[in-house]
């Protein structure tokens, strides 16, 4: 099932990103003035050298991190100037999933995958009132099924292997009921084959849920086989936005050369891309 912008509540892109600058207080300008716009339901991979500017970016399009000047607009939130409650109600409708699995270790399973509810409740004191409940566990019990994790709800997650810890951060992830992903290098931390296994399970859950999906890798291959559109930083600014398979494997390794060494960039603004939309996500990875 596939939610359409304005089932999701708002209209047009779901993230609209323009000018954005973000200067650290220390004078270092991680992202000097970058443009994105994305479509509900795309899957979006960044790529970049390390230092480019791609968690950064991330953490904009929450607030995790203030811009210094410039516009975010997701999911019909302004971000630059939303209060920190509209902060707070749009920070549950993105699930987060980052490299650092930030599983509650002592906690069984079941119960680290029901927080994901945390957000929706409101209040903690609410959150205890449908913890209670059966709903809550059944809901928890059928993300976990999902991830195929189910058989190990009662086992404490400290027990489990990183890529299955992996596996129960997404189910959690999962339990927010989110409009949109963001990864940041969700798959840094594990061997090939437990990357692989995480990866495709986010990609079935963003598929199937019809969410957005920004990707932070430096897996070329893992890209490839995943990425409908990729955008590739470079020193804080966009140096390709373009449809994965449009690029040539010299241009995707050219990334992590010096500029002048790199082979011919298309730049975002030099590049005409067609408007994403959902018929034309069936050609690449999705
Ligand atoms: N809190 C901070 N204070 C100062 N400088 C920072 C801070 N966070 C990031 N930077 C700097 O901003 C630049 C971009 O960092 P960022 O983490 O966004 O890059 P990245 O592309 O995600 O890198 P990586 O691939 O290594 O994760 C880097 O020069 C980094 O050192």
């Amino acid at each position: 099932m596939t939610l359409s912008p304005a089932e999701h509540g708002y209209s047009g892109p779901v993230i609209e990103v323009a000018g954005l600058v973000k200067e650290f207080s220390n004078g270092t300008r991680a992202l000097q003035g970058v443009d994105l716009r994305v479509q509900s339901g795309e899957t979006v991979v960044l790529l970049g050298a390390n230092g480019s500017g791609k968690s950064t970016l991330q953490k904009c399009l929450t607030r995790l991190v203030a811009p210094t000047s410039g516009t975010v607009r997701v999911l019909g939130t302004e971000v630059t100037t939303a209060s920190k409650r509209e902060i707070t109600r749009l920070r549950c409708d993105v699930g987060v999933v980052f490299q650092k699995i930030n599983l509650v270790r002592e906690l069984s399973v079941l119960t680290n995958v029901i927080h994901g509810s945390l957000g929706r409740a409101g209040s903690p004191r609410n959150w205890f009132a449908m913890t209670a409940r059966s709903e809550q566990r059944d809901e928890a019990m059928e993300a976990l099924e999902r991830v195929g994790l189910a058989h190990v709800a009662s086992r404490r997650a400290e027990q489990l292997s990183g890529g299955q810890q992996q596996r129960v951060a997404i189910a959690r992830t999962l339990m927010q009921r989110p409009k949109m992903i963001l990864a940041d290098e969700p798959v840094a931390a594990l061997d090939p084959r437990a990357g692989r296994q995480v990866m495709d399970l986010l990609w079935q859950v963003t598929e199937e849920e019809g969410l957005t999906l920004i990707c932070t890798l430096h897996q070329l291959e893992l890209a490839r086989i995943y990425g409908h559109r990729m955008v590739a930083l470079r020193e804080g600014r966009v140096d390709m936005d373009t449809y994965m398979h449009q690029v040539e494997d010299e241009q995707l390794e050219g990334l992590y050369t010096e500029e002048d060494e790199a082979p011919h960039a298309q730049h975002a603004d030099q590049h005409e891309h067609p408007e994403p939309s959902l018929t034309n996500l069936s050609g690449a990875a999705r």
